[in-house]
């Protein structure tokens, strides 16, 4: 099993959402940016690196929400979601195809990848 962290960013009052390449796992799927942890981090320092990497923006983390373990077949995943509130830097995608700023209302309409939706669910029950 890989763990995974991902974040939702708030970008004033909005949600960063990023669809992935056509040549990535799990094609043109929606997804809250993120990726693997290594082995000599922690999650928080993961979730910081890969926005960075993956966005180039820097994020403030204050909370996280329950992992979602699912199993694509090929492959298994420990997703770890991060709330964060955006800070700085412009928005340059470094591998995916696309991005969103989304209302909360929005969310429900977008393709996920499978181990997102009960992420997405925790998230809109929240009262923020
Ligand atoms: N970053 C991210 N990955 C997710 C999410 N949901 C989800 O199922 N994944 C899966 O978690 C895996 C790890 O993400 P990654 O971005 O570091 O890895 P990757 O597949 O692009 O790289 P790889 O081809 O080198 O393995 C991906 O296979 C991706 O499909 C999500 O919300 N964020």
């Amino acid at each position: 099993m890989i763990n995974v962290t991902c974040a939702i960013i708030f970008v004033d009052k909005k949600i960063l959402v990023t669809q992935r390449g056509e040549d990535m796992k799990l094609p043109l799927k929606w997804e809250f940016p993120g990726g693997k942890v290594e082995e000599n981090e922690n999650e928080i320092e993961c979730i910081k690196r890969e926005i960075k990497e993956e966005i180039n923006i820097e994020i403030d983390v204050f909370r996280r929400l329950s992992n979602s373990i699912y199993d694509y077949g090929t492959f298994k995943i420990n997703l770890i979601p991060f709330l964060a509130n955006y800070i700085s830097g412009g928005i340059i995608l470094a591998e995916h195809k696309d991005f969103k700023l989304l209302d909360k209302s929005e969310l429900l309409d977008l393709d996920w990848a499978e181990a997102d939706l009960p992420i997405v669910e925790e998230f809109l029950k929240l009262e923020l």
